[in-house]
């Protein structure tokens, strides 16, 4: 593999969450809570240093929390066994936007070069408590809207024991030992700790073993600042893409890599909420929405002034051997023809050469893409089109979003010769896929 190549991957190998712990005001962790939207009068309790009997009167003026299988809500306690309290029933001391939260969060998680175009709104989801023996199994928190990009945890310093938070992504695993975090956490000087997560990150509460663990959830969304002028902020993340920046303008410095030249792909790391099965959307838009390393790889590629595109790779169902860049304007369509391949070339969509797609006499119009990043199927859209074989039917194609920089040669004529597309694409671990 090409050392930048191999460069490339790993500075991508990015983490999902972030989390930390920190001091914080007693007068920070009231709670004013009431039992019912009947309720005239509020209780309050410092969730800095409860007492026993505090922590038993807020758990009763909650209910079992349910979650979400499909679109209903379900309860179901061998799923999720725990306590929740709506936003209206409850007001809190503690107030984000005065802490290091958000802030961290815009560094480690939001963009490769952070524009002030973006803010971070946290929404006040739920307060829950995990009481011994309560647990949350393993899932995904619901996106509530299209600019929603993860979730938010605070703990409070409650004393329990267990009730890790398990966060799973791109095959690794994290754990966020809360109770560990928040052990030196006192009645004068408290500590509250946090976890934020992508929204496509699986995780887990692991079973409390002792004691209570109340949280606090917040959905965050990014929102367009529409006040404010663009300038660029330095973040962490910025780091990123400066060496993804450099990386990439050694591979295509070097003319040994694609010397023919034709198109570097990169495949996206994070899924995006897009209203991919049925609605409409220009996949564009997915420019707007990027996060953590996809935002750093397109920042990368905006600095050297390549032109990248969104693109969709497809694999046609049952066509497996053939894949099709295609952009935003090909995603509403009809199937009239009975060879998919066929329309397509009708359509002028582009093909990518890869294994046995030159050896196609059907497919004109081919060009050799070589991922630097696999492409994944992370942000999987799924396509309807109407197929007509032998009988009248709906055939679907599977395509994943991807960013596609062109790479031209000089002199190169843009056809390749048999033998080096055989040498190439016998190689995947070289990373042509
Ligand atoms: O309490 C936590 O750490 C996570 C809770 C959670 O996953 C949820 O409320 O969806
Ligand atoms: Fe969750």
């Amino acid at each position: 593999m090409h050392p930048e190549v191999k460069k490339i991957r790993s500075i991508l190998e990015d983490v999902s969450f972030t989390s930390g712990s920190f001091k914080i005001k007693r007068e920070r962790c009231l709670l004013y809570y009431r039992r019912s939207s009947e309720d005239s009068v509020a209780r309050v309790i410092n969730l800095a240093h409860p007492t026993g009997t505090e922590l038993h009167s807020l758990a009763e003026a909650c209910i079992p929390a349910p979650f979400g299988r499909n679109s209903e809500e379900v309860l179901d306690d061998n799923y999720r066994k725990a306590l929740k309290l709506d936003t209206f029933l409850f007001a809190t001391t503690l107030d984000l936007h005065m802490t290091e939260i958000l802030d961290q969060i815009r560094v480690d998680l939001v963009e490769g070069h952070l524009s002030t175009e973006n803010r971070i709104r946290p929404e006040l989801y739920k307060l829950n408590i995990y009481g011994e023996g309560s647990f949350f199994k393993p899932h995904k928190d619901t996106p509530r809207s299209e600019n929603m990009f993860g979730s938010l945890v605070i703990v409070f310093p409650t004393s329990h024991q267990g009730g890790g938070l398990a966060l799973r992504s791109h095959g690794k695993e994290w754990i966020f030992d809360v109770s560990s975090l928040l052990a030196n956490s006192t009645a004068e000087v408290p500590r509250i700790a946090y976890a934020a997560f992508y929204s496509d990150v699986e995780h887990e509460v692991l079973p409390v073993t002792s004691g209570s663990r109340v949280t606090l959830t917040y959905n965050l969304y990014r929102e367009h600042d529409t006040h404010t002028q663009g300038t660029f902020i330095d973040t962490g993340n910025h780091i990123t893409t400066s060496e993804l920046k450099q990386s990439i303008a050694k591979l295509i410095a070097d003319p040994s890599f694609l010397p023919r030249g034709g198109k570097l792909g990169f495949g996206l790391r994070h899924q995006y909420p897009l209203k991919a099965n049925g609605g409409k959307f220009e996949v564009a838009d997915v420019l707007d929405l990027l996060k953590g390393s996809d935002a750093s790889l397109y920042g990368a590629c905006d600095s050297l002034s390549l032109p990248v595109d969104v693109r969709i790779s497809y694999m046609p169902k049952g066509d497996e051997k053939r894949r099709y860049l295609t952009d935003s304007e090909f995603y509403h369509f009809t199937l009239y023809d009975e060879s998919l391949s066929l329309w397509m070339r009708q359509e002028g969509v582009e093909s990518v050469k890869e294994q046995e797609d030159w050896h196609d006499s059907r497919i004109h119009n081919s060009t050799r893409i070589f991922w630097v990043t696999p492409r994944t199927e992370l942000s999987r859209v799924t396509t309807p089109f109407a197929y007509y074989g032998n009988e009248p039917d709906l055939g679907f194609l599977y395509g994943d979003i991807c960013l596609v920089v062109d790479l031209i040669r000089e002199g190169s004529s843009g056809e390749e010769s048999e033998e080096e597309e055989v040498a190439e694409s016998s190689s995947e671990s070289e990373g042509l896929y």
